[in-house]
């Protein structure tokens, strides 16, 4: 397994704990999933279910109050954190918000990559070209800025900042959302397309049936913190057990 998460829970402590407030409920509550190399979890959940805060422990960005995650069967803890951001890396939501729009492509995906790994500035380039290559973008694209591109080539530039360290997991949130139809199929078989030649792994969040259908093997339905559904997906679409992912799903 390249992921593995056991009973991850995260309370979020609140800034003034007062004697007479009650202790918190958890934002995720004992989650466990099982993510092979090549493969696609989808997760789906209600606003507030938890979905941004199981992306963000899991990219690192949050710790968790109990649990464990094990890459390639290390714990976490054990992995140096360095080895654990280059390996599984987030792709941001919206391009547009976190792309700075006063540097070129080129020095922004430079800097994520003098970030997380230490090479020669030579062999950086020639990574940032192969990079945008990869997500079918041109070489020349590199001295661009952010404002010259459409949402759709954006969106590649978020997908080359999140592939630029090789990682072997991506999580995505909500980020083909924003895209028109013809935009979003293209960076779906964009996606499936690096899965194929990488072995990548990816964890989707996502409402979106099309993505689920087309992109995802398994399938975690999040309620209040909580996993209420976890399978395949051809099964949960098949027979949903809870109402509430009927209707998520909108079956
Ligand atoms: N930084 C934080 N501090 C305190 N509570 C938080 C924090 N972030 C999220 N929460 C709470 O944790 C719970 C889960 O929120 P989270 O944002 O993870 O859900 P979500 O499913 O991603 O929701 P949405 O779809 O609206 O983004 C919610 O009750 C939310 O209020």
């Amino acid at each position: 397994m390249i992921l593995t998460a056991r009973y991850l829970t995260k309370i979020y402590k609140p800034k003034m704990a007062m004697p007479w407030h009650p202790e918190p409920e958890p934002a995720i509550d004992r989650i466990c999933f099982e993510l092979g190399a090549g493969e696609t979890l989808a997760i789906i959940g209600a606003a507030g279910s938890g979905k941004t805060t199981l992306a963000r422990v899991l990219a690192g960005a949050e710790t968790v109050t109990t649990g464990t995650l094990v890459m390639e069967g290390e714990r976490v803890d054990a992995v140096s954190s360095d080895e654990y951001h280059r390996s599984i890396r987030m792709m941001f939501q919206d391009p547009s918000a976190s792309l700075n729009p006063n540097l070129s492509i080129g020095r922004q995906l430079d800097s994520t990559l003098k970030l997380a790994i230490s090479m020669p500035e030579a062999d950086r380039k020639q990574r940032v070209l192969d990079t945008l290559q990869d997500v079918g973008l041109l070489h020349e694209h590199i001295d661009f800025y952010p404002d010259q591109l459409s949402s759709g080539l954006k969106h590649r530039v978020a997908l080359a900042r999140a592939l630029i360290t090789n990682p072997k997991v991506i999580i995505a949130d909500e980020s083909l959302s924003s895209v028109d139809v013809s935009v979003r199929a293209k960076l779906i078989n964009l996606l499936l397309k690096l899965q194929r030649e990488r072995d990548l792994s990816y964890i989707m969040i996502t409402h979106d049936r099309e993505i689920i259908e087309h992109m995802c093997d398994k399938l975690m339905v999040l309620q209040s913190g909580r996993t209420i559904e976890y399978g395949q997906v051809e099964q949960i679409l098949n027979q949903p057990k809870e109402a509430y992912s009927r209707q998520l799903l909108a079956l």
